[in-house]
């Protein structure tokens, strides 16, 4: 328990550097959280940190030696753990630090270039019966998606998009992948859907299906077959009649914060 003596000792120790210090911790882990929030390694990490927590609080509170001597030692076991396991999200938050400084860190997605070319290019294509899977990366970093095809790297536009999904291009084969506003690969071979339920799909969209189960990111999908347009979000899959809605539902997805509720939501049900 606390003391009143000890509360005074603490606050006549605490310094200038103490006040540094505290704030860069509470930056570190703000943009840990920001950087981890609606991941599967969001989840994973609080499983870990609850397990950790009780572990604390049982070895304290019943004074058990060997719980507490593994607590105590196991803070930078777990340190290095949670950087080898969330090395992907460390490695894109790092490049994105690279590309844009620190503006770039805290300021929010803008979707609204993506809205408007992702649905211009999967109308265009819906009506010519070009396949197609565009995905859209989120929080959840896509960069072992992304090194599994071909670096495009172009600022994304209707045209662009049409243009790699065109039959027999190099790249209309596999998916595209749009970060930031940009084309970052073409042809990136994404995970199948695992539900036994989805093998009836055809693999274009249990493709589709599997990206948005392992990780946050939205999938557009063109069937080639039918001509259909579909979004894919959290594993589900939702067909959308046309290019306006397919915009309404982008935009209620990316832009929660201005866009009004669309007519078919991405979780297959209507609203
Ligand atoms: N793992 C994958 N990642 C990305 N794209 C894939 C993957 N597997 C297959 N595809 C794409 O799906 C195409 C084959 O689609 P297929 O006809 O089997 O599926 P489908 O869902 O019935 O699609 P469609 O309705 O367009 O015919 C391939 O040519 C390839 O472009």
């Amino acid at each position: 328990m606390l003391q009143p003596g000890h509360l005074r000792d603490v606050l006549e120790q605490f310094t200038f550097s103490s006040a540094v210090d505290v704030l860069l911790i509470a930056v570190l882990i703000y943009a840990a959280l920001r950087l981890l929030s609606g991941t599967r390694a969001m989840t994973q990490l609080r499983g870990v940190i609850a397990l950790f927590l009780v572990f604390v609080v049982l070895g304290r509170a019943l004074d058990l030696v060997v719980i507490n001597y593994l607590v105590e030692h196991s803070v930078t076991a777990l340190l290095v753990g949670a950087v080898i396991i969330f090395q992907p999200e460390i490695r894109r938050a790092l490049d994105r630090l690279g590309r844009t400084g620190l503006s770039g860190w805290f300021r929010t997605a803008e979707y609204g270039d993506v809205i408007d070319a992702v649905s211009r290019a999967a109308g265009r294509l819906s009506v010519a019966h070009h396949g197609a899977i565009i995905v859209i990366e989120r929080e959840t970093g896509l960069q072992d998606v992304i090194e599994t095809g071909v670096p495009v790297d172009a600022r994304v536009s209707p045209e662009l998009l049409t243009s790699i999904f065109f039959p027999n291009s190099p790249l209309h084969d596999m998916a595209v992948v749009i970060r930031d506003q940009r084309v970052v690969a073409a042809g990136c071979v994404l995970p199948l859907a695992s539900d036994p339920a989805d093998r009836n799909l055809g693999t274009r969209h249990r493709a589709a299906l599997g990206i948005t189960e392992a990780t946050d990111a939205l999938a557009v999908v063109v069937s080639e077959e039918t001509g259909e347009i579909s979004v894919a979000l959290n594993g589900r899959l939702t067909p959308v009649p046309d290019e306006r809605r397919l915009r309404a539902v982008l935009e209620w997805v990316l832009e929660p914060q201005t866009a009004e509720p669309p007519p078919v939501a991405p979780t297959g049900a209507r609203v």
